[in-house]
């Protein structure tokens, strides 16, 4: 379960905010071993992130937004994946549709940043999701097959078995509408079967997908039951510990799979 912060939270705010999540899970007796907890900061909060984790040794993990495809050199404002490596990064986001409209990232730059993340052990979390107008025409699965394509073009299998990919339907995020859970496994099962077909099958038993748009403490549980749904990618509703915390343990307290 991973809460995608956004531009949300300076660094002082993430201490708090980390902290009230780690203590609502620690109260309820949360398992880290059978579900993750992934924050996703802004990077100036990252540095704080790490000294709190560390310090407390919080059962959480942390990565960043985005990272450059480059490891080093004239790349003004941007952060490499070396950066994040030393930053304790676990995971970075990739390809997520406000990159990919606010910046004009197409998926051969998402390719090279899945590519650069995983020459220095972080783990990309690849996003892929289709906008209204596709979803209208019906083209969903095609159009994110296609981007899913090319956002993995050049991994291997190995590779592509410890990634994390995150279908995310453009027009389901921050509007409070929802993919049905129907909606989120025909595309989140057309993509575990697509990397079968390509990578086969220990990269598609291995790699998880993850649904994001929309997921609050009380439509989480439906998604979640859904067979090739893994997790969620969580954006407004990871800025509230409280409603983050419900839904990592979604299982409890909606009786979930
Ligand atoms: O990365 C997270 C998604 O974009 C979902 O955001 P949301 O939960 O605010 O709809």
């Amino acid at each position: 379960m991973a809460g995608n912060w956004k531009m949300n939270l300076d660094h002082l705010q993430a201490a708090s905010t980390l902290q009230k999540l780690a203590w609502t899970l620690q109260d309820a007796k949360h398992d880290a071993a059978s579900v993750e907890v992934v924050v996703l900061p802004p990077f100036t909060d990252l540095r704080t992130v790490q000294t709190l984790v560390d310090g407390d040794r919080l059962e959480l993990s942390y990565g960043a937004q985005d990272v450059s495809p480059h490891d080093s050199g004239a790349h003004t404002g941007d952060v490499s994946a070396p950066m994040l490596a030393r930053l304790g990064c676990r995971y970075v986001v990739v390809g997520h549709s406000e990159r990919r409209d606010d910046h004009g990232e197409g998926d051969e730059l998402v390719a090279a940043k899945a590519a650069a993340a995983l020459r220095h052990g972080v783990t990309p979390i690849v996003c892929v999701g289709e906008a209204l107008d596709v979803r209208q025409a019906g083209r969903q699965v095609e159009h994110v097959l296609a981007q899913l394509d090319g956002s993995l073009a050049g991994l291997d299998a190995s590779a592509v078995a410890g990634l994390v990919v995150a279908y995310e339907p453009v027009w389901a995020i921050g509007t409070g509408e929802v993919a049905t859970p129907a909606d989120a496994q025909e595309v989140c099962g057309a993509i575990r079967a697509r990397l079968r077909e390509t990578h086969g099958d220990a990269a598609a038993d291995g790699v998880r997908v993850l649904y994001g748009g929309s997921v609050k403490p009380s439509n989480v549980a439906a998604v979640m039951a859904e067979d090739d749904v893994d997790g969620a990618l969580v954006g407004g509703a990871s800025l509230d510990p409280a409603d983050f915390a419900a839904i990592v343990r979604y299982q409890h307290h909606h009786g979930g799979r």
